[in-house]
This record gives structure tokens, sequence and C-alpha cells, in this order.
């Protein structure tokens, strides 16, 4: 029913599942001996937080942030609204931010920075789609899972008008849908 939306699958189920394994293992790796604050940037990176935190092989907790800045449309406003801080103090905490997607920027930009300013013991990203034909902010990327063309996404928690995210898969959104 929603797939007759989907010009294209860019990543199936099992694709997403092998590859959020890989990025999980390489963090386990990373933080060996030091407990990690994972924090979920909602509403997008909600299915794959779930899947990547699950395995995870270190002592965590886990905190949830909202923002929101692209609205009804498929290109960035520029604006970022923060509906949903976070419920723990991150200050001499290690800090990994779990994003679903990092596109023009501006939302990654932003939140780095704030939660930089909370004195965290260190911040890194873990985004699980970089499109880096759009960006207009610089972003450091630490965990990448895959990089794709210049193209409106959604599924596996990626939205377009707050539908599609419980596809189970990652695909290209017809021009059409949204008038493209
Ligand atoms: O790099 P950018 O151009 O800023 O785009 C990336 C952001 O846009 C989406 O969030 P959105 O504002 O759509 O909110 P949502 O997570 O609730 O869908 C996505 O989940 C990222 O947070
Ligand atoms: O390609 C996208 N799809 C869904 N949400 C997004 N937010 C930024 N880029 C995208
Ligand atoms: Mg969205």
């Amino acid at each position: 029913m929603l797939e007759k939306d989907i010009q294209e699958v860019l990543f199936s189920q099992q694709q997403l599942e092998e590859r959020v394994s890989q990025i999980a293992q390489e963090i386990t790796r990373d933080y060996a001996g030091q407990e990690i604050v994972l924090i979920s940037v909602l509403r997008g990176s909600f299915v794959f937080m779930a899947d990547l935190c699950r395995h995870i092989d270190l002592p965590c907790t886990i905190d949830f942030m909202s923002v929101s800045s692209y609205g009804k449309g498929t290109s960035s406003t520029g604006q970022v609204q923060i509906t949903k801080d976070l419920s723990g103090d991150i200050s001499g905490k290690h800090i990994l931010v779990v994003e679903d997607i990092l596109d023009s920027g501006n939302t990654l930009s932003y939140l780095l920075k704030l939660l930089e300013q909370r004195k965290p013991a260190s911040i890194r990203l873990c985004t699980l789609l970089d499109k880096p034909d759009r960006r207009v902010k610089p972003v450091e990327v630490h965990y990448s899972g895959f990089t794709i063309p210049d193209a409106f996404v959604v599924g596996y928690g990626l939205d377009y008008a707050e539908h599609y995210r419980n596809l189970p898969y990652i695909g290209i959104l017809k021009p059409e849908v949204y008038g493209g």
C-alpha cells in the first residue's frame, strides 16, 4: 500500500540490519571500558536507535531530544526548533548523538553546538544516512551507515509530512507525491 509511493528501494531490511550491526560493533570496540550516553534525535532516529542500541555491548544510558526543521516540506527551513530537551545532565559524560540523516547539516550543527556547551567529556555523531550533496553547514561525522544521493528518502524512521516512518526499508519517494 505504501509501496506505490516509492520510486526505488535504496536499502532493504536485510541491508539495514547488517549495516546497523556493523556500526554497533565499531562503537563497542571504540568505547571499550567506558560508559556512554546515547542521544536519539526524535523523531526520525527512533527506529535506528532501537536497532543500534540492542547491538551495542557497553554500559549505556539512553536519552531523547526532539528537534524539527522540515515540517511538511522536503527541504530544510533552516529554522531548527527544539521541541523536547534531554531529561538528564550530560556534563562529564561520553555522548553519542544518534541521527537518521545528515542532510543540509542545519539540525546537527545547531544541536552539536548546543550540547557542547553542556561540557560533556566527549561528543560524537552516529548517522545512518549522509547526503553530502545538500550540505550547507559543515558537520563532523564519526560513524556513518550509508552515503546517499541527493533524493528525498523515507522509511525506517524517516518521514515525509510525518508519514512513511513505518516502512521497514529505505526508499526514494516518488517526486509526484510531494509535487516535485
Ligand atoms: O541536515 P538537515 O537538513 O537538518 O536534516 C536532517 C534532519 O531532518 C530530519 O528531521 P525533521 O526536522 O524532519 O524532524 P523529524 O526527525 O521529526 O522528521 C532528520 O531526522 C534530521 O534530524
Ligand atoms: O531525505 C530526507 N528524508 C526524510 N527526512 C529528511 N530530513 C532531511 N533529509 C531528509
Ligand atoms: Mg522529518
